[in-house]
């Protein structure tokens, strides 16, 4: 199986609040996408990287990969309005530059996956292309700790939490599958890749993600990740 990843970091930040897209917020030295990259090169060092980030920060990240001296091969593809269009983009991207990917016998998965989510395990990466590589479409899922209610304007009623499971990422489907459920028109419906793919019709599977796994979204997202890294 031929395996690349999508990183997509083409987001303001605006929950994160400050001037500077929380993707390149340093955590002990480097910045939290830097953290991201290395964790799948760590997990295979011959996967094939694209970050998607926004066209004016793209100087930005070329200067710090040199001050810090990135070791990790990755190639770079402009970020677009939504988190959908720059999945799009990523795989325009992966389509021109690393050519036409269908046909031949061996198959070929691509992950989505947050830049902001540095914590993911490599057993949750190999679960999500092990099960894609079979059925086409596999997200990890987390269990909520918390309980849940649903609201209707003011009111309220409590629901069976055990009915529902938070989604992460990566997010991997099979290529040929990926690129087509994407050339549907946008949707604000489609909050992740995995909504994108079942609207085109195809069922997804889910898989144990991994709790540390966060998505950095707010100043305290930041704190709880600092944390972990300092472990
Ligand atoms: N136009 C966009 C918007 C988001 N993302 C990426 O999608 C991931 C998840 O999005 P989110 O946490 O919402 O990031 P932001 O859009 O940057 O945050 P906010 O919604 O607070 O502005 C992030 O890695 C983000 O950079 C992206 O590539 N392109
Ligand atoms: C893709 C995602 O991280 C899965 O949980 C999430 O849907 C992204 O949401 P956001 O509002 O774009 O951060």
């Amino acid at each position: 199986m031929k395996r690349y990843v999508l990183i997509v970091a083409g987001g303001r930040g605006l929950r994160m609040g400050g001037d500077l897209p929380k993707q390149f917020i340093p955590m002990e030295g480097k910045p939290v996408l830097m953290h991201t990259l290395e964790a799948f090169h760590r997990w295979d060092a011959s996967v094939g990287l694209i970050l998607v980030l926004p066209e004016d920060h793209q100087p930005y990240w070329k200067m710090l990969c040199q001050e810090i001296g990135c070791k990790v091969p990755h190639r770079i593809a402009n970020g677009g309005e939504t988190r959908f269009h720059s999945v799009r983009n990523g795989l325009h991207f992966l389509s021109d530059e690393i050519g036409n990917l269908s046909g031949g016998d061996e198959k070929t998965c691509v992950a989505v996956h947050d830049g902001v989510r540095p914590f993911v395990a490599p057993e949750v990466i190999d679960r999500c292309f092990a099960e894609a590589e079979v059925s086409g479409a596999a997200i990890p899922v987390v269990p909520v700790v918390d309980s849940l209610r649903e609201f209707s304007g003011e009111s309220s009623r409590p629901v069976d939490r055990s009915r529902y499971q938070a989604v992460q990422t990566p997010q991997v489907f099979d290529y040929d599958l990926l690129l087509k459920a994407y050339e549907q028109p946008y949707s604000e419906f489609f909050t992740d890749d995995a909504s994108v793919v079942e609207a085109f019709g195809h069922t997804v599977k889910t898989v144990p993600g991994n709790r540390e796994n966060i998505k950095i979204t707010t100043p305290f997202d930041l704190l709880v990740a600092k944390a972990l890294l300092a472990k």
